[in-house]
């Protein structure tokens, strides 16, 4: 591997900032920021169960997964139209960019909004329309990713796979999120081995609160190709050994472990312990709104309870690229731009951009 000469540590930020890298972990839907969220409800007669803005922000106080997923799914009625999925992506895609994020594999949550009346050509539709523009008005690639929620039946997904499959052009895969604990992999075996057959990537969380055997069944069972999460997996030396040998990426999410008290401080978190057992983890912001911080605050505040260096950093952000559904002509370009950064940096680290 490409070695990394030393940068200046109070120069660390400042790459971590700059440096181009894809986000993998991020559900649409939880980058509602509050203010958008109350626009939207006034513009669609939503009554929100919170007076304001700053009421809203004060119920984001989780102590664990499911507390988040009961005010993620009460935000989220106020999406009702074509134009508000796009609205909401379109607000991710800038700020992305902001950040200099080239790629993105964004989830999202269809159930959570037909099972409101909403369309699935609605949510689709919204959202393909921004990852279009994204690529020719911001230069950030993006894709969709289904998300089927676990809590549901098995029988509901292939439900949503069907009413997907007329906008079987707009995503790239299926990953499967909501509560994790009580719901296994397993449920959804026959839904990914349809998926599997239609070509698509196969993704889904595990490990986040749920133990090393959901990762195991992940693996062996829906054959994915990348892990949601997968914190959980440092408690098992077998599945640690599986997950180097395989290169399968874990897309961790320090702000979100944190907030959904997975990890008691953010110096607790074990994301280093793993990247230095070599496997192929990535930072990502899942839902940015939520948990107080993009991409960049995720990379800058993990930095400064743990300690990264250019190598951590240079090796992060290069996973994001390689793990990412991007082609292999555009992982090339964008490892290439990555490259070039860390040049000038180096030649420069005081540097301008
Ligand atoms: O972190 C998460 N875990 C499970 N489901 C989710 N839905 C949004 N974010 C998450
Ligand atoms: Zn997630």
């Amino acid at each position: 591997m490409y070695t990394i000469p030393s940068i200046p540590a109070d120069r660390l930020p400042e790459l971590l900032r700059r440096m181009p890298k894809a986000e993998l972990h991020i559900h649409i839907e939880g980058s509602l920021e509050p203010e958008l969220m109350f626009a939207m409800a006034a513009r669609n007669g939503v009554k929100l169960p919170y007076a304001s803005v700053d009421e809203l922000r004060r119920a984001y106080a989780f102590s664990n997964l499911q507390s988040f997923l009961d005010i993620y799914y009460a935000g989220a009625s106020v999406l009702l139209h074509e134009q508000d999925f796009f609205d909401m992506a379109w607000a991710y895609l800038q700020r992305a960019r902001a950040d200099n994020v080239l790629r993105a594999d964004i989830f999202f949550d269809p159930q959570t909004h037909t099972a409101r009346g909403v369309a699935m050509g609605t949510v689709v539709n919204g959202l393909y329309r921004a990852c279009r523009q994204a690529r020719t008005e911001l230069g950030v690639d993006a894709e969709l990713i289904l998300c089927f929620l676990r809590h549901l039946s098995e029988a509901e997904a292939f439900d949503t796979l069907e009413q997907a499959l007329p906008h079987r052009d707009k995503f790239i895969g299926v990953g499967l999120d909501s509560s994790e604990v009580g719901h296994p992999p397993e449920k959804f075996a026959r839904v990914y081995a349809k998926c599997r057959e239609l070509g698509l990537h196969l993704v889904a969380h595990a490990g986040e609160e749920g133990p090393p055997a959901y990762v195991w069944t992940a693996l062996d069972l829906l054959k994915v190709e990348r892990i949601d999460h997968g914190v959980q997996s440092s408690k098992d030396p077998a599945l640690m050994e599986r997950l180097k040998q395989d290169r399968i990426a874990l897309t961790v999410c320090p702000l979100s472990n944190l907030k959904l008290c997975v990890f008691p401080k953010l110096a607790d978190h074990n994301l280093k312990q793993l990247l230095e057992a070599g496997l192929a983890v990535t930072v990502n912001s899942d839902d940015p709104a939520y948990f107080g911080g993009y991409i960049n605050d995720n990379f800058v505040q993990l930095h400064e309870a743990v300690g990264l260096t250019a190598q951590h950093a240079y090796q992060l952000a290069r996973n994001s690229f390689e793990a990412s559904f991007a082609p292999p002509e555009l992982k090339q370009r964008y490892v290439e731009r990555l490259d070039a950064v860390f040049a000038r940096f180096q030649q420069d680290p005081t540097g301008a951009p």
